[in-house]
């Protein structure tokens, strides 16, 4: 039997300058793991932040764990959701381990703050970073204190969401893959969906369940992450795509069509 989905948008629709996004009908499930893909300005960003109750909702429904988001009280919500802007959406001058405190500001008493903050940027590989200014801190760096935040928030929660809006662009590529499996870890073992905003089709394919593939605000396909998406990818982006395997995973790359047009080998099955 299949459980209620954790959030489910019905007909959503949003608004900005004039211009309509949606209408959306898309769910998730707890513990699930959606990329959202598309080329800039297709309104990824905007979907998140629908989704994260930062816009407001210009038709539909969006309900999250049986209640219509703008019925959960602020609080509340912040317990259960948390999000990940994109980098430089803010700016702090304050140490690390206050903006890591910042996810657990919604609590009125919080006695375990303190190891849950520590934890937290442990878990981030930004514990080193504790007793520095957040504005001194590289785009890296800045990106690892902010998933800190995040997991500060969703610490004690079970089956919550985190949208996160491209987490892994700031950082090199062994710590893009220590951080991406430290998130999945992290909802995993929480239960939590985890509902992100991409442009790496490697990542995407080999860490997530689902792709949702937005273009000028609207879905065009909510699909499996698996390589049969990628005819979907090419005409989303409007470039052909070579997909590369071995025993630890895929690996997606742009190719130009005469590339890909005479190297069998990287054929889809
Ligand atoms: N608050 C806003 N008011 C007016 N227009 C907005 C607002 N936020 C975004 N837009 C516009 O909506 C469109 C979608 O923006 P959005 O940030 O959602 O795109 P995106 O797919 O996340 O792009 P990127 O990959 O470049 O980050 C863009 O044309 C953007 O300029």
């Amino acid at each position: 039997m299949s459980h209620p989905a954790l959030l489910k948008l019905a007909d959503a629709k949003l608004s900005l300058a004039g211009r309509t996004f949606g209408p959306f009908s898309l769910s998730v499930q707890a513990g699930e793991t959606v990329a959202i893909l598309g080329p800039s300005g297709a309104g990824k960003s905007s979907l998140l932040k629908l989704i994260a109750r930062e816009h407001r909702l210009a038709g539909g429904s969006i309900v999250f764990d049986g209640r219509p988001l703008q019925q959960w009280p602020a609080a509340e919500l912040a317990q259960r959701r948390a999000v990940l802007p994109q980098a430089g959406a803010v700016a702090f001058g304050l140490p690390v381990s206050l903006v890591v405190a910042l996810g657990r500001v919604s609590r009125a008493s919080d006695p375990a703050q303190q190891r849950i903050v520590r934890e937290a940027l442990v878990q981030a590989r930004a514990d080193h970073l504790a007793e520095r200014r957040f504005d001194t801190l590289s785009g890296g760096e800045q990106a690892r204190v902010q998933l800190a935040r995040v997991f500060a928030q969703a610490w004690d929660a079970r089956e919550g969401l985190l949208l996160v809006d491209e987490p892994l662009a700031a950082l090199d590529p062994g710590l893009a893959l220590e951080l991406m499996e430290a998130m999945q870890r992290f909802a995993r073992e929480r239960g939590h969906a985890l509902v992100a905003v991409l442009h790496d089709l490697t990542t995407a394919l080999n860490h997530f369940d689902r792709l949702w593939l937005l273009a000028e605000g609207r879905i065009r396909a909510d699909c499996g992450a698996v390589p049969a998406a990628l005819p979907l990818l090419e005409q989303l982006y409007g470039v052909r795509l070579r997909l590369l395997r071995d025993a630890e995973g895929l690996a997606v790359v742009a190719s130009s069509a005469s590339q890909a047009a005479h190297n069998p080998q990287f054929a889809l099955n």
